[in-house]
């Protein structure tokens, strides 16, 4: 496909987004018709739909409607490039831009310039300060991919020279110790011996960060209480291989590749139905608004409804009262949400603690996109002796 061809196909799927249908599903089924597209035309296209997903709202202004079109000719004028380069109506190519066409376009304001929902916008105010900006342009940018290396079978240097060897470059990234930051070869990265090997995973640098803040200390018995794929379980595993590690979800399908991940890491994860007894560890790694990764799934930029997020403030409190009861006196409950919002973070803790005066925080830190993982924020809560 020619680079014209491919954002008419990005207009087609966007137009299809813009009627209420989810990106993934519209990037399948167009898939699916077009038998001739080869793997990195599909690429190239899901980036388009990705780079306006996260420009949303500037991209409409900028195009002057909320079409497929409009907002690909706002992409690239965001981009400082004349749409009508590619917008020719020759070949595959999108049909030439009309006289309105090239007149039409603003310069989007207040929250529309930071592709923002208005409500969000205040929120990221009140909270942020003045971190706002700087959060939300990072929001509008793709997300770097990184590694973690597995210090149950390799070291951050060696993974990285072997990485190397097999195509794919990185650099050794400051917020985790064991933080690779991809710079060329990802699209190839799980089809490296690296990887199948156990010697990486996927895994983005501040969530790596949050395992590292956590106090271990001796500890023998960890539970993973909101395991889901097990990203944090394996991270764990790696910083304590003499520590038993449990992985606990409420929904268990969640957990079902983590015998198969456990395995490649060199790691020994067992999965528990219900939790027994107390464990000196207790990792909540809760469910969230995903505001702090909006990189990488932006569409929830624009789903979340105040609504939504007052449901999920009561689930991670719940969940804070029952993992409390689990940890051992004196063990350590990690509270993290991958959420840039005050509400589902230190409020949530605040909470806890005037409700359990007999506790107190340990190590906590809110992570922003701008440090360069994604957003993150993690407490520790240690319990009374
Ligand atoms: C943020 S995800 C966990 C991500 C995972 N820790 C990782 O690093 O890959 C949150 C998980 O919490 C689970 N969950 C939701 N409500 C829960 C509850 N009440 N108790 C336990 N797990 C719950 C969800 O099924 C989901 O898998």
């Amino acid at each position: 496909m020619t680079p014209a061809a491919r954002v008419q196909a990005a207009i087609e799927i966007l137009d299809r987004v813009q009627a209420g249908e989810a990106a993934e599903k519209a990037l399948t089924s167009w898939g699916r018709r077009a038998r001739f597209a080869g793997s990195k035309d599909r690429a190239a296209i899901r980036d388009h739909v990705f780079d306006v997903l996260r420009m949303w709202r500037s991209t409409a202004a900028l195009g002057g409607g909320e079409t497929g079109r409009a907002r690909m000719i706002g992409l690239f004028r965001a981009h400082g490039q004349d749409p009508a380069e590619l917008f020719t109506g020759q070949g595959h190519a999108p049909m030439a831009m009309t006289d309105v066409e090239v007149a039409a376009g603003d310069a989007p304001d207040g929250a529309a310039a930071l592709d923002l929902p208005d409500w969000l916008a205040a929120r990221f105010a009140e909270d942020l300060g003045e971190r706002t900006h700087e959060t939300a342009e990072a929001l509008r940018t793709r997300a770097p991919v990184f590694v973690r290396a597995n210090l149950l079978k390799t070291d951050r240097e060696k993974a990285r020279a072997r990485l190397a060897e097999e195509g794919v470059e990185t650099v050794p990234h400051a917020l985790a110790e064991t933080a690779l930051e991809v710079t060329s070869g990802a699209r190839g990265l799980i089809r490296t011996d690296s990887f199948t090997d156990g010697w990486i995973e996927l895994q983005d640098a501040a969530s790596q960060a949050v395992v590292e803040m956590i106090p271990l200390g001796d500890a023998t018995r960890i539970l993973d209480y909101c395991a889901g794929g097990g990203g944090k379980s394996l991270a764990l595993a790696a910083r304590v291989p003499k520590a038993e590690l449990f992985a606990h979800d409420a929904d268990p399908g969640r957990m079902s590749d983590l015998p198969k991940r456990a395995l490649r890491a060199g790691a020994t994860v067992t999965c528990v139905a219900k939790p027994k007894g107390v464990y000196d560890i207790v990792m909540a790694d809760v469910p969230c608004s995903g505001s702090g990764a909006w990189r990488r799934a932006p569409e929830g930029k624009w789903r979340l409804t105040e609504a939504r997020l007052a449901e999920l403030t009561d689930i991670q409190a719940h969940i804070l009262t029952t993992c409390a009861k689990l940890v051992r006196p004196g063990g350590a409950l990690v509270y993290a949400t991958c959420s840039l919002l005050r509400a589902e973070n230190e409020a949530q803790i605040d909470a806890f603690l005037a409700s359990h005066s007999d506790w107190r925080i340990g190590p906590n830190r809110r992570f922003l996109p701008s440090d360069g993982g994604d957003g993150f924020y993690a407490a520790c809560l240690i319990a009374p002796d």
